[in-house]
């Protein structure tokens, strides 16, 4: 559905000299330096896929939306979506896709959103027995009916938002693009707002691209995970080996039911590369690098060999993670 090579988007930005004589040359020739918003992204979507790209501010998230949507003219690369390139063929592509911009609105802000969604009907030309009954799932289950006349100014930021999902889907299309889109939510709208998301991508196998900050989004929805530091894709895969890799691996805390010391686990799980330490008499930590691999063996070679009352497993979070990613050195990401 979506196919992406070697795409770029370099700005051209003006750098302001220092000082009143420095804003007086600029008068006269600007310095101007080049930002690469986006370096060279290659990635391809399957239909139904429901991912999240994500990055520090600045990655370059926002450009990357921008020209997948059709708002943005790529400075190289390809982008093909639906058959569509968005930037050429703009019109015909946005009939095929619906998107939500987190912190901008697409509703009217004088009118009721369901003045706004008839309006967008008669645009998208959905005005039929089908595209009523399609309005009416989108309002039942995003659970707007009792404020969808209301004029969007009088609306909370929730309200309004939950509004927002519906209007960007009204022509029913085959991807959504969110922007962001549980940005200053509480927990309640956002918990709403990810439930309608994973129904919709599982009854009607839409594809669904979301930019986030909220971890929590990634966990709640989203296998995929794209992560982009300055302009540069460095992970795409599953979530599960976003975790492995930038992971601190799972620590796992046995209680046992005699005094057993650290050395005695030690020596059982032989040459395991794992980190044991003693917490107390009864006590002992286990932290597993590679949990998929190594874990359930751990797991089934202790419990076979010592009497175990009880077991924690503490998983690193993916927000841990995630903070990882940011704060390790730029070599260390290169092996990504
Ligand atoms: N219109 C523009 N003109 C000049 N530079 C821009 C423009 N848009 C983005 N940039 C620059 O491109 C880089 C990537 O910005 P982008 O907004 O895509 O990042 P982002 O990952 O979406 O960040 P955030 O999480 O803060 O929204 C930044 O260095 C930004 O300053």
């Amino acid at each position: 559905m979506i196919q992406v090579k070697n795409l770029q988007k370099e700005f051209r930005i003006h750098q302001a000299r220092a000082g009143l004589g420095g804003a007086f040359r600029d008068l006269f020739s600007r310095e101007y330096k080049t930002v690469k918003a986006v370096n060279d992204l290659s990635f391809t979507v399957e239909e139904g896929e429901m991912f999240a790209l994500i990055g520090e501010n600045g990655a370059g998230k926002s450009t990357t939306i921008k020209m997948l949507t059709g708002i943005l003219t790529p400075s190289e690369g390809e982008i093909v979506i639906n058959g569509y390139v968005p930037f050429k063929q703009r019109e015909e592509y946005v009939r095929s896709i619906g998107v939500v911009f987190g912190q901008r609105s697409q509703l009217w802000w004088d009118l009721s959103p369901m003045e706004s969604f008839r309006l967008l009907k008669s645009v998208y030309k959905v005005d039929g027995p089908e595209g009523d009954k399609w309005l009416d799932r989108l309002i039942e289950e995003l659970e707007i009916n009792p404020f969808v006349s209301q004029p969007v100014r009088k609306l909370s930021l929730g309200q309004r938002m939950r509004c927002e999902v519906a209007a960007s889907l009204i022509h029913k299309p085959r991807l959504l693009f969110l922007d962001e889109p549980t940005v200053g939510l509480d927990v309640l709208v956002k918990q709403k707002i990810r439930e309608f998301l994973r129904n919709l991508n599982e009854t009607e196998n839409m594809t669904i691209l979301l930019t986030t900050h909220d971890v929590s989004d990634i966990e709640a929805l989203c296998k995929r995970v794209l992560v982009m530091d300055k302009g540069k894709l460095i992970f795409d895969g599953l979530l599960s080996d976003l975790k492995e890799k930038w992971g601190n691996g799972t620590e796992v805390s046995f209680q046992m039911k005699k005094r057993t010391p650290a050395d005695e686990l030690r020596k059982t799980l032989g040459e395991m590369p794992c980190e044991i330490s003693q917490v107390n008499e009864y006590t002992i930590s286990v932290k597993v690098p590679q949990s998929q691999e190594m874990l359930p063996f751990v797991l089934s070679t202790v419990m076979s060999t010592f009497e175990v009352s009880d077991v924690k497993i503490m998983e690193t979070s993916t927000e841990d993670i995630v903070r990882n990613i940011y704060q390790v050195d730029t070599g260390v990401r290169g092996h990504a």
